[in-house]
């Protein structure tokens, strides 16, 4: 808790879990561990260096000294861990998480790159049978009154299915932009320019407390080391002007006919917003996981 709370280091914490688990594949042909999942394969290159992992470097360093002084928790358990640890910290939820994690054990276990979400275009998968709709499907689709993909919800469900998630979870989980920010521009861990929001000496807690990391970057939300429902608020109304961040792949939850009720729901309830969270937060932290003990255990 100390750990996650001395560098306002929490957003940087979840995206790395995220990235270790979210390369899972349910239809993968490849065993454990490459089939991805979270396994703790993010450690080692190559994978720390797949491009979506620009910056995540930070977070294993961070970790390291634990992983130092525990050295029989699993590089897998920790960074879950520290993950769910860090959304309790900024205010969310508290995740109903399991350990026993089996960890990769070498760079030959890591899965190969392309798995992870883009959040703008071009979109990598353009030419899989869900974007086939923007050709003649669409058109179809268009004349029987069928919900239509465009390029970036047919993306984002192409990860995410792939993860064996569906929309609610998609939705649910990218409130987590509610935390942290976009900009982190080279391997030094230089953040682009500030907003008024990530400016030195700005309070992202919504108290009176500055942010001890580095300023700069663009934030989803005003607040953006609470967690809460802010960003269904946010990403929609055009709070903030551009000062405020938002990717095609978070606009797009606020139009599509499958994640608009989701996004709404968590606009007006966080108490919803939160029920749905822990649940897909606590199954993003388990995809392709091998336990030991079978069936792991709880702390
Ligand atoms: C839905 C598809 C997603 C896309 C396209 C996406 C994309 C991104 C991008 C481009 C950044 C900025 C990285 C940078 O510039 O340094 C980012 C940051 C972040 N993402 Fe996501 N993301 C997605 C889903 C998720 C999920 C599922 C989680 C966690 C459950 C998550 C948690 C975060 C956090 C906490 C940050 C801020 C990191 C920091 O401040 O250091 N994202 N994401």
């Amino acid at each position: 808790m100390k750990m996650c709370a001395a560098d306002d280091d929490n957003p940087i914490l979840i995206r790395l879990a995220w990235h270790d688990a979210g390369t899972f594949n349910k239809d993968s042909a490849e065993p454990w561990p490459r089939c991805g999942g979270a396994n703790g394969s993010i450690r080692f290159e190559p994978e720390i260096n797949h491009e979506a992992n620009l910056g995540l470097v930070f977070g294993l360093k961070l970790l390291q000294p634990l992983k130092d002084k525990y050295p029989e928790v699993g590089w897998a358990d920790l960074i879950q861990l520290a993950s769910a640890t860090a959304v309790e910290e900024a205010g969310g939820p508290v995740i109903d998480m399991r350990y026993g994690r089996k960890d990769a054990a070498t760079p030959k276990d890591c899965v190969d790159e392309g798995n992870l979400p883009a959040g703008d275009a071009p979109f990598p998968d353009a030419d899989t049978p869900q974007n086939a709709r923007h050709g003649f499907f669409r058109s179809l689709s268009w004349m029987l009154l069928l919900p239509v993909d465009t390029m970036e919800t047919a993306h984002l469900r192409n990860v995410f299915y792939r993860m064996g998630f569906g929309d609610e979870g998609i939705v649910a989980l990218s409130g987590a932009h509610t935390l942290g920010r976009a900009g982190q521009l080279n391997a030094e861990g230089d953040w682009s320019p500030c907003t008024k929001f990530t400016a030195a000496g700005v309070c992202p807690r919504g108290g009176d407390a500055p942010s001890k990391g580095n300023p700069g970057g663009s934030s989803w939300t005003r607040n953006w080391m609470k967690f809460d429902n802010s960003y269904f608020a946010t990403v929609p109304d055009g709070e903030g002007g551009s000062e405020l961040f938002k990717l095609e792949t978070d606009k797009c939850l606020f139009v599509d006919k499958g994640f608009l009720p989701f996004a709404q729901k968590y606009k007006e309830s966080q108490e919803a917003f939160f029920e749905d969270y822990k649940k897909a937060h606590k199954m993003l932290s388990e995809l392709g996981a091998v336990w030991e003990p079978e069936g792991g255990f709880a702390i």
